[in-house]
C-alpha cells in the first residue's frame, strides 16, 4: 500500500452503521437475491469504514470432502470487500485480490466476514478482510484487495445486454 494516502470520509448517502447494505446488482453472484445459484451474502455497514457479512456454507459450495471450495471463499471475499468502497463514494471494481487460507472451513458452518478500508489514493481503494466462524481473533482466512472506482453506467454500458436483469432493469441502466 502506498504511504501517501488521501483522507477518508464517509459518503453522506452511505448506509448508516448497522444497516443492511443494498445489493449493488440484484443478479450478482455474491449478494444478489435474483442470482439463481449465488452465495446470497448479507452485508451490513459498520461504523466508519468497515462492512460485515454472513454466509451459510451450503453443501453446494463443497470443494474438498466436507469443506468449502477455495474459489467460493475468494468470491465471497471479493464481494464483501467490494462493498466497502460504497461507504466512501462511487462503485469500484476489483483490480487485485489475494487470499490466505488458514484452516479448512466445514460445510454447515456460518462464515462471518469483516472488510475494512485501509486507505485510498486517487481512484484506488485498499481493503483487508477476515473470515471467521465465531471468533474474530482466530480467523479461518484473510484477504487483501485493491479496487478502482468507476463510473458504473459507462463501465457496464457495453455489457448490460448480456445481463440476467429484466428488460425493464436493463432499460433503466441504459437511461441517461
Ligand atoms: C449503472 C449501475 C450499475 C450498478 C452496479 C454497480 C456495481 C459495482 C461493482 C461492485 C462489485 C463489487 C464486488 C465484486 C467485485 C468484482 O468482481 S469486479 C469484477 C472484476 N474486475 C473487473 O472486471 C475490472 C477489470 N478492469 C478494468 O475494467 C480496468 O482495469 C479499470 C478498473 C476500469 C481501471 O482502468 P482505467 O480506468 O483505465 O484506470 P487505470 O489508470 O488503468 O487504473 C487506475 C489506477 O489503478 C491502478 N491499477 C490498475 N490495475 C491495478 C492492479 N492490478 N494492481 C494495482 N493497481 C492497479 C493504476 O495503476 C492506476 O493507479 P494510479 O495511476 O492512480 O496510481
Amino acid at each position: 500500500m502506498p504511504t501517501e494516502l488521501d483522507p477518508l470520509e464517509r459518503h453522506p448517502k452511505a448506509v448508516g452503521p448497522g444497516e443492511q447494505m443494498r445489493m449493488h446488482n440484484s443478479t450478482c453472484f455474491g449478494c444478489g437475491e435474483q442470482s439463481p445459484a449465488g452465495l446470497r451474502l448479507k452485508m451490513f455497514a459498520g461504523d466508519d469504514f468497515f462492512v460485515t457479512a454472513t454466509m451459510e456454507v451450503e453443501s453446494r459450495f463443497e470443494g474438498g470432502p466436507g469443506v468449502i471450495h477455495g474459489g467460493i471463499l475468494s468470491t465471497a471475499f471479493d464481494d464483501v470487500m467490494g462493498m466497502a468502497p460504497l461507504l466512501i463514494g462511487p462503485s469500484a471494481v476489483t483490480v487485485h485480490l489475494e487470499v490466505d487460507y488458514r484452516r479448512p472451513i466445514p460445510i454447515g458452518s456460518t462464515l462471518q466476514f469483516r472488510a475494512d478500508i485501509m486507505g485510498r489514493q486517487r481512484r484506488k481503494v485498499y481493503t483487508e478482510a477476515i473470515a471467521h466462524i465465531g471468533d474474530p481473533d482466530d480467523p479461518v482466512a484473510t484477504a487483501h484487495a485493491i479496487f478502482v472506482t468507476i463510473r458504473a453506467r459507462e463501465h457496464f454500458a457495453a455489457h448490460v445486454e448480456n445481463s440476467q436483469l429484466s428488460d425493464d432493469d436493463k432499460r433503466r441502466l441504459r437511461a441517461p
